[in-house]
């Protein structure tokens, strides 16, 4: 029954899409600008920099990686925000999460210039959002999971959709994006502290797991026919891989695919958009400027 949403090959669409706006603005005279700000060393975040730099470079957008040391201080952080907001070279700014201890993430959020904030996590962009104004920056993970449910041909009129998870990045966004006008899903947004998690994934058409727990979701959580979307990266160690650990999502993937109309597959599904729709973000950000 179930059919494995290919996110790989949705975000290779999206790259291509890319790829012809990048020209187009080069003809213009503009070439796109990511800044990519990393502070400390933590290994996950260093591997999805890199990808994202790489995927600038595949698409002729400029890029400048900025790599700081892990005791770097709030106000030096503040500073390079500042000088990224000031460069006109520089259309997009994504200041790696989660940075170390000392840094005060919501204030670095707030002192990004909206218009280069292509993670779409300033107040202004947040607003945006739920205001249903186009003019604003989505963030880009659930911006990847409504493209990969468009794609796949889900229908979510009127559909029951449930998101397991509440952060600013994922869950809050993914519920705004379900249920705006277009869309026109029923959302219900559970998280920790709901009551009888499982019951309430069962009523869902569309379940959408960020929640960032190991194959939390069992095959019992799970309606046949739904489709299951998991936002979930987590490393699980695993001596047999040469690395050392394995990916796994939020979705115990093997008992619940057999039960799915579609579900998506970590890796290879969530992960590869996220990073697509930061390029698009990137481009937007470029040709609004
Ligand atoms: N300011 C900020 N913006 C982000 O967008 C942001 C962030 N901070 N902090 C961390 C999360 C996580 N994230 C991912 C991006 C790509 C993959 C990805 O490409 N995953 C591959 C596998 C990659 C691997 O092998 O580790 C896949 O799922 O197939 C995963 C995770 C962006 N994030």
């Amino acid at each position: 029954m179930s059919k494995v949403i290919d996110g790989k090959a949705v975000a290779a669409t999206v790259l291509e899409e890319c790829r012809r706006e990048v020209d187009s603005l080069k003809a213009k005279g503009v070439t796109p600008g990511l800044a990519v700000v990393l502070v400390g060393e933590d290994p996950a975040s260093m591997v999805y920099v890199g990808s994202k730099v790489r995927t600038c470079g595949d698409l002729g957008i400029h890029s400048r990686k900025i790599e700081l040391p892990t005791e770097t201080t709030q106000e030096e952080l503040l500073k390079v925000v500042a000088e990224l907001n000031a460069d006109p070279a520089i259309h997009g700014i994504l200041v790696q999460s989660p940075p170390p201890e000392q840094i005060d993430e919501e204030e670095i959020v707030r002192a990004l210039d909206p218009a280069k904030d292509v993670d779409g996590f300033h107040p202004e962009n947040v607003a945006k959002l739920a205001l249903e104004d186009p003019t604003g920056f989505v963030p880009c993970t659930p911006a990847g999971c409504m493209r990969l449910i468009k794609e796949a041909g889900i229908e979510t009129s009127g559909a029951n959709a449930v998101v397991i998870g509440r952060s600013m990045i994922v869950g809050k966004p993914m519920a705004l994006l379900l249920m705006a006008k277009g869309s026109d899903a029923t959302v219900t947004v559970a998280h920790s502290r709901s009551r009888d998690l499982p019951a309430i994934c069962r009523e869902a058409d569309i379940l959408v797991a960020a929640v960032g727990r190991p194959e939390m979701v069992k095959a019992d959580w799970v309606k046949d026919g739904a489709v299951v979307i998991d936002v979930g990266i987590n490393r699980v160690e695993d001596p047999s891989r040469k690395s050392g650990y394995r990916l796994t999502g939020d979705v115990a993937y093997e008992e619940v695919a057999p039960k799915c109309k579609a579900i998506t597959p970590v890796p290879g599904g969530v992960g590869p958009m996220t990073i697509a729709m930061l390029m698009k973000n990137t481009i937007a950000a470029a040709s609004r400027a």
